[in-house]
């Protein structure tokens, strides 16, 4: 505790000297300053009001949103070239103050729905979000530094006593030990969307326009409602999910009381600079306890001809995706296995090397959404979802990540999460649906995939 009042004496003292430093009257974008943390922090602990949160336990980088410095929203089928428009308007002007040479910068969150048409029920989550944090933290090789932003022109003394109290909140946590999980509670089941009956009703459905040749795949899904004992803690859900998914991205996001988390496999896109990365995942199977057993399941599924073809679908998609705006695409030949504790699946890692001038809004438009959450052809299964699937899935493989300030980024599919509200989860999985696929088979697909959550909400 002494140690963090030492931080934020020191941290406040090195804001007061920058401040004057900034071009806070004359800017007319984001101004952000970065202050250097001797030490990187345990965790990005939660505080009220808007947050965002990502972290990868397996590549040791956080990254967390405190605040609104700004947002944009946007629907429709411009919903992802409007925010670019404005995505271009800040990093045209964003400055940056770096006294302590980091050499880390600002950035921002974009995150979609599922679809550009959704209406999001509750005012949580609009369609689609760009939103520069007020203040960021960020841990990254060993590093870790904050990032205070603001949109200017900007009054300086008001912004001195706003930055303060940023620091006020956060940085006496900073020095917390990592919390311990809560003993495990019972989670009661409230109920399914659809449920089993109309499960199979729409397996079946789609199962027939598959036959018909209207559709070659299509990725039907459900929510389960769980309700906890106690009010779910979010630290504590974060660092769960880190623990047991730890080569997930784990995702939190709250702008108003509900908070959308996830623990996903799938990247839609790495970009970093002209070199883009992207995970064609499709094809689950479970995992045993027992190792022969396990391997044996992996070998059987491997070799599965209907796990195959649902994979090879979306590879073709995203190989078809990158190759409109890459001079250069590699795909390995066959589909590796990416093992989860819950499930593993087949992988295809695709690699490229970007045209000049393409950057993450224009890779999000042309990948999203791909047929591992949606279906082949696009817009034959999103036509076939929009008037079968009978729930909303709001941002539920939408996705979500972060913008660095000269446009590229990362951003990963929104699956294996929920929707947190107090002691309520509405938990969501979907499974591909192709021929040869068995209704009670994809339920029980569903099932493994939300134990992902379930298992982690029950120490939270
Ligand atoms: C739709 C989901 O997952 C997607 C569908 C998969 C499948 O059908 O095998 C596998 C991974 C994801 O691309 C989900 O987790 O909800």
């Amino acid at each position: 505790m002494l140690q963090s009042l030492q931080v934020l004496d020191q941290l406040k003292a090195r804001l007061r000297e920058t401040l004057a430093l900034l071009p806070l009257a004359e800017g007319r974008g984001p101004v952000s300053l970065i202050l250097g943390l001797p030490h990187p922090p345990s965790g990005a602990p939660d505080l009220d009001g808007p947050r965002f949160y990502f972290a990868h336990s397996h590549r040791g980088d956080l990254r967390a949103g405190y605040g609104i410095a700004g947002e944009w929203q946007a629907q429709g089928p411009e919903r992802l070239s409007k925010l670019r428009h404005v995505a271009l308007g800040l990093s045209d002007a964003w400055v940056h103050c770096d006294p302590d040479e980091t050499g880390f910068s600002g950035f921002a969150m974009l995150g979609f729905a599922a679809t550009p048409e959704t209406q999001t029920r509750n005012a949580d989550l609009p369609n689609a979000l760009l939103w520069l944090p007020e203040l960021a933290l960020i841990v990254r090789g060993g590093q870790s530094a904050l990032v205070l932003t603001t949109l200017c022109p900007a009054p300086g003394d008001d912004l001195r006593a706003r930055w303060e109290s940023w620091l006020d909140r956060l940085v006496p946590l900073l020095g917390r030990p990592a919390l311990d999980p809560l003993t495990p509670a019972h989670l009661d089941a409230l109920g399914s969307t659809p449920d089993r009956d109309d499960w199979r009703t729409l397996v079946l459905n789609a199962l027939d326009e598959i036959q018909r040749k209207r559709l070659e795949k299509v990725v039907v899904c459900r929510r389960q409602r769980l309700q906890g004992h106690r009010r779910f803690d979010l630290d504590r859900l974060n660092a769960a999910l880190s623990y047991l998914f730890p080569s997930c991205q784990v995702i939190n996001i709250r702008r108003h009381a509900a908070s959308l988390v996830a623990a996903t496999p799938e990247r839609l896109f790495t970009q970093r600079r002209d070199q883009v990365e992207a995970d064609a995942i499709a094809g689950t199977a479970r995992r045993a306890e027992d190792t022969e057993r396990d391997a044996e399941i992996a070998l059987a599924f491997q070799s599965c001809e209907k796990n195959r073809r649902e994979h090879r679908v979306v590879v073709e998609a995203v190989r078809e995706a990158l190759d409109q705006c890459c001079r250069h695409l590699d795909a390995p030949e066959g589909p590796s296995i990416l093992r989860l504790n819950n499930a593993q699946h087949l992988w295809t890692r695709l690699h490229g090397e970007l045209k000049p001038g393409v950057d993450a809004f224009e890779l999000a438009e042309r990948l999203h959404p791909t047929p591992a959450t949606n279906g082949q052809p696009r817009r034959a299964a999103h036509d076939w979802l929009d008037v079968n699937e009978p729930l909303e899935r709001g941002w539920y493989t939408g996705a979500a990540g972060l913008i660095e300030p000269d446009l590229t980024g990362e951003l990963w599919v929104l699956l294996r999460c929920a929707l947190i509200l107090d002691r309520r989860a509405d938990l969501y999985a979907g499974a591909g649906i192709v021929a040869g696929s068995d209704p009670d088979d994809e339920w029980q697909e569903t099932e493994q995939k939300m134990a992902a959550m379930s298992m982690a909400l029950q120490f939270a």
